[in-house]
């Protein structure tokens, strides 16, 4: 749903711009109807972005509205279908028929239609089925809002109408006033709609139509006194007198209607006096028969020819143009003020900005975005500065990091239980086969790719240090967060080309295989390798020994230290197997016999220690481990001087060195991985990962959501402030630019 709003938020934005290009494009030779059109465009596109800038921005309450007010069936409602050029309102004969507000919002739109709030119906205004189901809702609406015991009611009836050629407005009809309440009507009607139409006059972006009944002889009305009271001025007030048509059959005075018209007889002020015919009392005419009805009407009209009419005067058409001039005046006057509240608040933020960021430019979201996104794929042409050398060095390092677990527990461990160099040699020569069969290149791959992220992430954050050095100091890398995000959806989405897996399967192969040392170098870097291999293993089984036996008596001693009884058995365990491995069996293989299980426990219970049989093998298991390693690291170094018997094939040396080829076999595989890998890196991948980036940005980009959460910051905040700002203000002096010349 969210992808398809934003698919018609694009698409309604590119036909607003093609709209203004064709308005452009005509502007040779414009109609006067067109530059209205293109006024009501521009001012459409003002609310648009206020609204944007401030959410709580109401459009609805800023636009001009027609508030028509009027006794009891004066003929409100028949004006106000004039104007939206549609019967849609509910009608009735006698009875009150608009029992509370209804509020149409009007705007362009290429087709006739109406719609009512929180309802997705579409009704069609040219057809008479649609009017008749609309006007049966709306009359629905009314009823149901009334509370019990209640004639009228608050609540609004909303809906909005669009056609061609309909400002943007909004037009209220409102319950008829009463002077006097019937029986069958609440105690309070008549407060509660004098109420209800003072409240709506109030609102200063409202043109108010005074109706008046002209074939009635009020000769005072309540109406005018209340509109007199809310526009002294009669500035925004329009005074109408309906049904001229029934008052010319009657005759009743004309110069009563002549004082009507030239504004003497009501204490009130208008902007200007109408006379119109808006229906001849059948329900069911139509807008236009209406239209044909007054025309004729006013063109044999005794009352014209008596002079009491005057041209200007006469007709909705005349009516609709006063409405719509007072309309611009309005929106002249708001958009004036929003101009100069604008630069007012454009005015105070450049100088926060000047005052807090003296040094930087104001770059608003979108222009850092695109600056981010240089930097971030300069970062990855630099990968391709980084040397060969450093390149091998980081992957074997990380690649044995991650594969040596493996190898000294599933490889050389158990081989290296074997009686003799033989067995050792065949047990290495399957295992390592398997191991670049199964495990291993998949392995070396996932490595590399983790290599080529990890230092492509040091290629960012070495940049955001930089930034961060230069930037002021209250300023943070406003970067950081679009720069890990980057790399946490790479690590999701990056992906190695599958047939390098291949490839790479036979040089660990080839490597893993030969068996053959070719120099003194290479044999030194062997026994230098296994000597790092072996006292790292070490030191790790040191940790693991330290947690098992706890502190020594004098660590105990001197900071306080104290053993769990775990950590004592094990202790007490521990001391009787010394004395079995350096009781003189440094030869001991790697499990406990039977007896000397039996030995052990037996020794244990004479000092009152019950352990169990596994508890003690556990305990040997770690301690037999730092034996052996203690072994090899011998073995390394009497096999320092060994490469001559190696090239003699061993014979007549007691001295195996099986281990050291063994070392060697790795670490050449090691070397020619990291080679391979380098290299996929250079020709294929570092490319793949720029596709990867670009993609990512690009996603970033279009998800204005995600954007602002990536870009954030006081300095963000204010440059895009400072920008929507700018922009508010350039169409509000355009716009007021065009009202002027209009009105010259
Ligand atoms: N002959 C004639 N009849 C009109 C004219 N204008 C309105 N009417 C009729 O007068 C009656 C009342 O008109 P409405 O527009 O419903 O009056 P209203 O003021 O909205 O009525 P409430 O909302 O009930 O107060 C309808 O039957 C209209 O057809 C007119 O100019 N000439």
């Amino acid at each position: 749903q969210i992808r398809f709003q934003k698919e018609i938020e694009k698409l309604e934005k590119e036909n607003r711009e093609l709209k203004k290009s064709l308005l452009l494009k005509e502007k040779d030779g414009l109609h006067k109807k067109k530059i209205k059109r293109s006024l009501i465009d521009m001012y459409s596109e003002v609310l648009d972005s206020l609204s944007d800038y401030d959410m709580t921005y109401n459009v609805q309450d800023q636009l001009p509205r027609v508030v028509v007010i009027g006794d009891q069936s004066a003929g409100k409602t028949s004006v106000l279908e004039m104007i939206v050029q549609a019967r849609i309102f509910p009608r009735g004969s006698g009875e009150m028929m608009t029992k509370s507000p209804v509020q149409v919002t009007m705007s362009e739109g290429p087709y006739h239609v109406a719609r009512l709030k929180d309802d997705a119906k579409e009704y069609d205004l040219t057809k008479e089925s649609d009017l008749d189901s609309l006007r049966r809702e709306i009359e629905r609406r009314m009823k149901s809002s009334l509370r019990k015991d209640q004639t009228v009611s608050q609540e609004t009836v909303s809906l909005s109408v669009k056609g061609p050629g309909l400002q943007r407005m909004v037009l209220v009809d409102l319950p008829g006033v009463i002077s006097t309440v019937t029986t069958d009507m609440a105690d309070d009607t008549r407060e509660q709609i004098k109420k209800m139409c003072q409240h709506h006059m109030s609102n200063p972006n409202s043109i108010i139509l005074c109706i008046q009944d002209g074939s009635l002889d009020a000769e005072r009305s309540n109406v005018t006194d209340l509109v007199s009271s809310m526009d002294p001025s009669g500035r925004r007030t329009i005074f109408v007198l309906t049904k001229v048509d029934l008052a010319e059959s009657m005759l009743h005075n004309p110069d009563r209607i002549r004082k009507i018209l030239e504004g003497k007889l009501f204490p009130m002020k208008a902007m200007g006096y109408f006379a119109v015919v808006t229906g001849k009392g059948n329900s069911n005419d139509s807008i236009q028969k209406i239209k044909d009805y007054e025309e004729r009407f006013f063109k044999q009209s005794k009352l014209f020819k008596g002079g009491v009419l005057r041209a200007h005067q006469m007709g909705t058409m005349n009516l609709c143009l006063a409405v719509s001039q007072c309309f611009w005046q309005m929106v002249r006057q708001s958009v004036e003020q929003q101009a100069d509240a604008f630069k007012a608040t454009k005015f105070n933020l450049e100088t926060e900005w000047k005052n807090t960021y003296p040094k930087f430019r104001e770059m608003d979201r979108e222009e850092l975005y695109e600056k981010a996104r240089g930097d971030i794929l300069d970062e990855v042409v630099n990968l391709s500065n980084i040397s060969a050398m450093k390149w091998e060095e980081v992957i074997a390092e990380n690649l044995w990091s991650e594969v040596s677990t493996h190898f000294f527990e599933n490889i050389y461990l158990p081989a290296a239980h074997a009686e003799n160099a033989g067995i050792f040699n065949t047990a290495i020569d399957i295992k390592l086969k398997q191991w670049a069969d199964k495990i291993l290149p998949k392995k070396s791959i996932d490595v590399a790719r983790e290599t080529l992220l990890e230092e492509f992430l040091n290629l960012l954050t070495s940049s955001s240090a930089a930034a961060t050095a230069v930037a002021a100091s209250n300023d943070n890398d406003v970067f950081h967060d679009l720069k890990k995000e980057i790399v946490e959806e790479l690590k999701k989405r990056l992906k190695w080309d599958q047939q390098a897996i291949n490839s790479l399967r036979v040089i660990q192969m080839n490597t893993l295989e030969d068996r053959s040392v070719h120099n003194r170098q290479q044999w030194d870097d062997a026994i230098v390798f296994m000597r790092k291999v072996l006292l790292n293993k070490k030191s790790q089984g040191e940790h693991v020994m330290r947690d098992m036996l706890g502190p020594s008596f004098w660590q105990k001693y001197m900071y306080w230290m104290s053993r769990s009884e775990e950590q004592s058995l094990r202790r007490s365990v521990k001391n009787e197997l010394d004395k079995m491995l350096l009781g003189g069996n440094l030869m001991h293989s790697s499990k406990l016999g039977k007896d000397e299980l039996i030995a052990v426990r037996k020794n244990l219970e004479a000092q009152s220690i019950d352990v169990q049989d596994d508890f003690i093998e556990k305990t040997w298991h770690i301690m037999y481990r730092q034996h052996f390693l203690a072994r090899r690291l011998i073995t390394a170094a009497n096999c320092q001087k060994g490469f001559y018997y190696y090239q003699q094939g061993f014979q007549d040396n007691s001295v195996d060195c099986s281990d050291v080829v063994l070392f060697w076999r790795v670490e050449r595989m090691l070397q020619a991985t990291s080679k391979a890998l380098r290299q996929q890196i250079m020709n294929n991948e570092t490319r793949r990962l720029e596709q990867d980036v670009k993609q990512v940005l690009d996603e970033i980009y279009d998800d204005k959501a995600k954007m602002k959460q990536l870009l954030k910051g006081k300095r963000v905040e204010l440059a895009d402030e400072i920008k929507k700002v700018r922009h508010v203000l350039e169409l509000l002096e355009e716009f007021v630019q065009e009202l002027n010349k209009e009105k010259t």
